[in-house]
């Protein structure tokens, strides 16, 4: 009998380090191919189709395979970064922290010599598992070595914004970074400044009128649409660049309404726009002039930029969107703590999101038009957990649900969130969970913009096909790959909404496996659970 494998030594899982090269490590497998500009893989998906029989109540389970092949281009292309509200927190932080890592600027605090990190960035400080080794501990790649990515520190950034101040005014402006950093990267900043944007007062708040002199003259949305076509074009021309990616980072806009024949189809809302149609947004302008520039267009706020003639419009032009609104904070610990919950099967029935920050994103939400946009994406989260669980909860049977935002300039960008979680547990018992979380907001939700914008350029290098089809194909426009930085995650129309994190980061994870040949990663360890007849 072939000896049983000895019981594991639990060594600490090892890490390989970053290293100046894509290619850490290669897939020797039959089902892996290389060539000198791509990686080509087979990989069999496993599903299965569920049948129920009303009548018995009793289901049943046809497990199926689809054999894909995914192609994904090695090389790493140089990309430009153009952001929509580039002046602001997000925008203005994200900028001087890429300048800070890129130099390798340091800067003092009270607490002593700070350096410059991309921590809060899935790809960037984030590792995943790639096996096991001879003695079976776990070997962690970090994210970003799992296909070749852009770097951030070799983006070029850009983009625009209503305001005039250039990104080193923009950064004092903010009020998110130290002050001994501030100081060593204004002279880089002070170069850069926003181009020209679009400014319909009606679609953020009245507040916001101060910030506004720096437009494109006109009213003419058909102008403007061009005007910003333009400007990705001389964009990429002027820096050399092979790619540009543009995240809206703007304010968050009101909803516009969803009006047949106006922004219902991709026809009807381009000649829309030939009309100046007061409903056509500025950041649907900016997602049209995206799409039909064959530029990936990301949301990172939470209004419905992706009206229904957007989305259209993108997929019939094949031009990757995706969106909505970062999920950088309350949201993301509420989409892992009720899918924990849940699925201990105890039943959140009273969740409360409050808040107070201090910043221009608060100072705008104050409206109560921009307020209900970002109601509506934080509360939603939780629909999907709760419609997996008809134990705890009868069809349609919801927890409480309440979102409060108050602007207190006091506190400038160091949002207060206060999170209560209320959960009938075993018996008739009752579980309170109370959550006081401080921090800059807009040191969580930068490096979620690095994260939207190399994936989605690595993306724009990833294509597939399946039995039948001769050529390889993109995916499809909307990009739910991107769930996991965002709150109300759009998807392709009629497909089901994730908000788990744990699924979103799985799904995420085991996309990129398969483009590289692996197996989803499955936690089984069957190596430590069974007897093993071969080494490892
Ligand atoms: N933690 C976070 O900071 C966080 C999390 C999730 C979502 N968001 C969303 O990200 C967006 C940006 O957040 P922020 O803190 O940087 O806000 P901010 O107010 O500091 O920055 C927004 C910038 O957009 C500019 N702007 C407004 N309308 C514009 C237009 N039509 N064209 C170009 N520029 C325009 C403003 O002048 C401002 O500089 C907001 O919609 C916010 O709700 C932020
Ligand atoms: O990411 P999160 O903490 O759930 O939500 C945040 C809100 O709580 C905050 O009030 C708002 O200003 C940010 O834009 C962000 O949307």
């Amino acid at each position: 009998m072939a000896p049983h494998f000895s019981r594991l030594h639990s060594e600490t899982p090892m890490t390989l380090p970053v290293p100046n090269t894509s290619n850490i490590f290669k897939v020797t497998a039959p089902h892996v191919k290389y060539t000198d500009t791509h990686i080509i893989s087979d990989y069999v998906y496993h599903n299965a189709i569920v049948s129920k029989n009303d009548v018995e109540g009793t289901f049943e389970v046809l497990p199926t395979e689809t054999k894909y092949q995914f192609k994904t281009e090695l090389k790493v292309p140089k990309v430009g970064l153009m952001m929509v509200g580039w002046g602001g927190n997000n925008g203005s932080t994200l900028t001087a922290s890429i300048v800070a890592n890129r130099n390798n600027i340091s800067w003092r605090t009270k607490e002593g010599i700070k350096s410059p990190n991309y921590f809060g960035s899935v790809v960037q400080s984030s590792t995943l598992k790639l096996g096991v080794d001879t003695k079976g501990s776990d070997v962690y790649i970090p994210f970003s070595q799992i296909l070749p990515m852009v770097h951030p520190n070799d983006l070029v950034l850009g983009g625009w914004d209503i305001s005039s101040f250039n990104l080193a005014q923009a950064m004092e402006r903010a009020q998110v970074l130290d002050y001994d950093l501030q100081r060593q990267v204004i002279p880089m900043l002070q170069e850069l400044t926003p181009l020209p944007s679009i400014y319909y007062p009606d679609f953020i708040a009245a507040n916001q009128y101060d910030r506004a002199d720096n437009l494109i003259p006109g009213d003419n949305k058909k102008d403007h649409l061009e005007h910003i076509r333009n400007d990705i074009r001389q964009f990429k021309a002027v820096n050399q660049l092979d790619k540009v990616i543009v995240v809206w980072t703007a304010n968050t806009e009101r909803y516009s309404e969803i009006i047949p024949g106006v922004n219902d189809t991709a026809e009807n809302i381009l000649k829309a726009v030939e009309q100046s149609h007061p409903e056509i947004a500025p950041s649907t302008i900016f997602a049209l002039a995206c799409i039909l520039e064959k530029t990936p267009f990301i949301n990172g706020s939470p209004q419905n930029t992706f009206v229904p003639g957007c989305i259209e419009l993108a997929e019939r032009e094949r031009v990757y969107i995706a969106g909505d609104d970062f999920k950088s904070g309350q949201t993301k610990v509420k989409s892992v703590l009720v899918d924990f919950l849940v699925n201990a099967g105890i039943k959140p029935i009273g969740i409360t999101s409050y808040n107070h920050l201090g910043n221009n994103d608060g100072k705008n939400l104050s409206a109560p038009q921009q307020f209900r946009s970002k109601e509506i994406s934080k509360s939603n989260v939780v629909d999907d957990m709760v419609a997996a669980n008809q134990i705890l909860y009868k069809p349609g049977e919801h927890p409480d649900h309440v979102v409060v935002i108050k602007y207190v300039p006091a506190v400038g960008d160091s949002k207060r969130a206060l999170d209560e979680y209320v959960s009938e547990i075993f018996m008739g018992g009752k579980n309170t969970i109370s959550l006081y979380n401080t921090c800059e907001d807009s040191l969580l939700a930068s490096p979620l913009i690095l994260d939207l914008a190399i994936l989605a350029e690595l993306m724009t290098r990833i294509e597939y096909r399946v039995k039948d089809m001769e050529e390889f194909e993109p995916f499809d426009a909307v990009l739910s790959i991107l769930s996991f930085m965002l709150k109300a995650p759009l998807v392709p129309p009629g497909t089901p909404v994730v908000n788990a994190l744990s699924k979103q980061r799985m799904a995420m994870e085991n996309f990129f496996r398969a483009c590289v040949g692996l197996a989803p990663q499955n936690e089984m360890l069957l190596e430590h659970k069974a007897p093993v007849c071969k080494k490892f």
